[in-house]
Order: structure tokens, then sequence, then C-alpha cells
């Protein structure tokens, strides 16, 4: 009897075991389905952009390696040596089992020998693209580096309204001084303007070489600094001994190489009030309050994702990187109804760019060729009110969109120093004659980087399985 009792247990044991298992790996397999679907989806999202790149023509990256006013600035470490310059490596993270090759990028800072003499300088500064907090702090430090500590003696125009303002007769350039710009880094924006579109390479090299123009410094995105290459290039071409050097600017956070970009944290701050109110409203209004929050963010979810982690009041954050599942086990409208049972509310973050494969791609542009983002914060608030209505009960959906006034503030005390320390390197690298670079925060350094890598693999998303 104790014999037979003893094997049947056996048995069971062992065909539970083998059902854990079969299970265990059922998941397993799905799970990993799912990761390779994000995976190719991520590599077909990259290899169009990529073929949009070459398709519009864009700088293809070339690589030089000598210091020359015409460089670009990324070397192999075993040549570094035959330089004078320090230098920051830029990919220290290493693959177990792969071979890489290893980068580097000059670091930047004032350098002993200056390549234009202050007396001759005469400089514009110009800002491009959408706004971003800190936009009035770098045109403010870029003036009072040239005045303050290398004593140009010339003109620092201030371009009005983008690359537009080079040639727009309504919008002619103001003269930027160290009196005019003593308090603009308090106010959010840009006193110079900014648009999107326009770009006339021909009429902007023209007040180049018209305003007797040494140094450019191009405040902007992805887009502004394939501009700034090309007024590099076409300088170089036309034999004008002009430095254009790019700041990078993106709310979005999504310029490549780039440890942060300024205004970056100052935005994830500013998510927070409207995050507070989405909470307040979501648990104050009943029955089932569900808070929704839509965030800047075209093709990744930076802001998104750490203006969640940063409040820690967010049930579900979704961002571009992620597809959205709507329904199922795993789906984010049960996962609310869960939470709303639990809390008696819930919270909603989403990034603008959220979504696509639910609501497809739009065909319409920007004026800069962007494209325009499907609704997403709508469709959500629509959806999880059918939802609650489907499971018999109503949900309380307040949907909030602070866009606008998150990227409109001024810079907080981290971004005004990070903004202050871009603006001074970008100075100190055109003076020394670095032409057709950027700058940047890489590995908690300063640099001088390469504008066609750069902008080669901007923008960039996040990686949702990294650490
Ligand atoms: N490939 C390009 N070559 C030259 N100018 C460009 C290019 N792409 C965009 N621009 C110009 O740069 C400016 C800003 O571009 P936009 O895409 O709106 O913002 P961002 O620079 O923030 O990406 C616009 O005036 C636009 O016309
Ligand atoms: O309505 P606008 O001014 O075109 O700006 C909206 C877009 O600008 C962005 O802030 C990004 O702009 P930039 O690439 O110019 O920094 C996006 O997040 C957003 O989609």
């Amino acid at each position: 009897m104790l014999g037979i009792d003893s094997k049947a247990v056996a048995l069971a044991t062992a065909s539970a075991a083998l059902s854990f298992v079969l299970c265990k790996r059922h998941f397993e397999r799905l799970a990993d389905a799912e990761r390779r679907r994000r995976y190719e989806d991520r590599k077909s999202f990259k290899s169009k952009s990529d073929a949009a790149a070459k398709e519009r023509g864009l700088p293809s990256g070339t690589k030089l390696d000598d210091v020359t006013t015409g460089g670009v600035y990324l070397w192999d470490v075993e040549r570094l040596g035959r330089y004078e310059h320090e230098c920051i490596l830029a990919n220290i993270r290493r693959h177990p089992g792969r071979a890489e090759a290893t980068r580097a990028y000059l670091r930047a800072g004032p350098r002993q020998k200056l390549h234009f003499n202050p007396v001759d300088v005469n400089a514009a500064i110009v800002t491009c693209g959408g706004l971003c907090p800190g936009l009035n702090n770098v045109i403010r430090e870029v003036t009072r580096s040239l005045y303050h500590l290398y004593g140009i003696k010339g003109k620092v125009y201030g371009i009005v309204g983008g690359y537009k303002g080079f040639y727009d007769p309504n919008t002619p350039p103001i003269n930027l001084s160290v009196d005019s710009v003593e308090n603009i880094h308090h106010e959010g924006g840009t006193i110079l303007g900014s648009s999107r579109g326009g770009f006339e390479l021909d009429k902007i090299c023209e007040f180049i070489k018209s305003k007797k123009i040494s140094q450019l410094y191009v405040i902007g995105g992805d887009g502004t600094h394939r501009g700034a290459f090309s007024i590099h290039e076409e300088c170089m071409e036309r034999g004008l001994h002009v430095a254009v050097a790019g700041i990078p600017k993106t709310i979005d956070n999504d310029v490549d190489y780039i440890d942060r970009s300024f205004g970056f944290i100052s935005s994830v701050e500013a998510a927070q009030s409207a995050i507070r109110a989405a909470k307040v409203e979501a648990s104050c209004n009943l029955p089932n309050g569900v808070g929704i929050v839509k965030l800047m963010g075209r093709s990744s979810g930076f802001i998104a994702a750490h203006a969640t982690l940063g409040s820690g009041d967010v049930d579900l954050c979704l961002v571009p990187e992620v597809p959205i599942v709507l329904e199922g086990s795993t789906g984010c409208l049960p996962h609310l109804w869960r939470r709303v049972k639990k809390n008696g509310y819930a919270v909603v973050v989403v990034a603008e760019g959220a979504g696509e494969e639910i609501l497809g791609e739009s065909s319409e542009t920007d004026a800069s060729g962007n494209k325009k983002l499907p609704q997403i914060g709508e469709f959500m608030k629509k959806a999880i009110n059918e939802y609650f209505h489907k499971q018999g009960e109503e949900a309380t959906v307040k949907y909030i969109d602070p866009s606008y006034m998150i990227r409109s503030v001024p810079a907080n005390a981290t971004d005004t120093l990070y903004c202050m320390q871009l603006a001074q390197n970008a100075v100190h690298g055109t003076m020394a004659g670095f032409t057709g670079f950027s700058v940047g925060l890489c590995n908690n350094k300063t640099c001088l980087l390469p504008i066609p890598e750069m902008v080669l693999t901007s923008p960039r998303q996040m990686n949702p399985q990294g650490r």
C-alpha cells in the first residue's frame, strides 16, 4: 500500500515538474519571440531612418584623422599618441566576447594657441527648431565668453527666427552685447526666436561673407546640425575663413553621443507638476479616476520615462520604444483596471510618439520635414473609457497636455551650469580654429564631437531592456 502510494506521489511529482518545465519553456519562448519582435521593430525603424537620411543626402559621417582647422574629431585610440590633445574615451562599455573599435573625442577646453585674433572676430549666433530650456543661457554665455574671456573687438550678431533670419529682410539680425544679454537667462525660450523649415545655404553664406563673420554658433537639434555642417562645408568650399560650432539642443534628449542634452533635466522637473496634478485629479474625481499626462518625445521616451521614474506616482508609462499592448494578460487596459481597483485611481504618462504601431504613421510633415504624430493621448483616454464601460463601470478620465509648458520653462541650476560649460567650450573650440564640430558632455567630460557622425545616429532611442 505504502509502495503504491509513494509510486503515485513520485509519478504525480514528476508530472507536475514536467508540466512546470513545459509551461516555463512555453513562456520563455513567448518572451523570446516578443523580444525578437521588438528587436526587429527597432532594427527596421533604424534602417528606415538611415535610408531616409541617405535619400535626403545627409553627410555620410566621414572620418578625418588629422587636426586641422577643417577637421572633424573622431580618432582611433591607438593613434592618439600622435597628438598633443587630451582625449576622452567614448565607448567605454565592452560587450563580452565582441571586439570593438575604441573611439575617443577631443576634450573641450581653452587652448594655448589661438587661431583667431580676437581683434578681428565677428560672430553670429542662431537658434533653430523647437524650444528648450537653456537657449537663452547658451546665447548669453557665448556672448560673454567672446567678449569677457577672449576680449573680441568685433560684433556678435543675433540671427532672428532661425536659419531664415540670415536672409529674411523682415527679421534683421540684432547686436548682442554683454549688457543686452545680462538677464536673459532668467527667461525661457530664446530672445532670438526660432523656426522650422527654411535653409538657403547660398544666402546664409552671403550673409556670413558680407558681415565678415568668422565664427558661427548654431544652437539646435539634429536637423539644425545637418544645416550647420553644410554651412561649414560650403564656407570651406568658398574659402571663407569661418569656424562653425554646433551646440546640441533637444528637449527630447535624442541627439546621439552626448550624455544628456541641456534643458532635459529642467523639463523632467517641470513635468512633475503635471504628474502631480494628474494624480490629484485622478484621486479626487469619482468613480474610477484616471489621470493621463502627455509629454513630448517624438521618437524616444526619455522625458516620459525620466519624469515617470522621478515622480514615483505613475502606474503606466507609454514610450515609442515599446509597442503598446492594449488588452490581454499583459495589456495596459487590464493593468489600469487592476490599479484603479486596488488604489481607487491611476496615473498614466504617455510620450507623444508612442503607439504609432496602433494608430499608424502620419504622412503629414512640419516645415522641417518632421512627420506629424497621431493623437495618442486622446486615443488612450477613449480606450480607457471604453474598457471600463465594457467591465460594467464608468471611468473618470482627465487628460492633461502640458507639452509646451514643459519646454518653455527657464533652465534650472544644473542646466544653467551645463549651458555655461557648453557655450564656453564652443567658444574655446572656435577660437582655437576648430570647425564643423559640436560640443557635448560625453562620459561626464565636455568634448568636441564630429557633427556628421553625431547626426547619423540621431535621433537616438532608449533601450527598453537597458540597465
Ligand atoms: N538636412 C538639413 N540640411 C540643412 N538644414 C536642415 C536640415 N534638416 C533640417 N534643417 C533645418 O534646421 C532647422 C531646424 O530643424 P528641425 O528639424 O526643425 O529642428 P532640430 O534642429 O531641433 O531637429 C530648420 O530651419 C530646418 O530647415
Ligand atoms: O509644435 P512644435 O513646435 O513643432 O514642437 C513639437 C515637437 O518638438 C519637439 O520638442 C522636438 O523638437 P526639436 O527636435 O526641435 O528639439 C518634439 O518633442 C515635439 O514633437
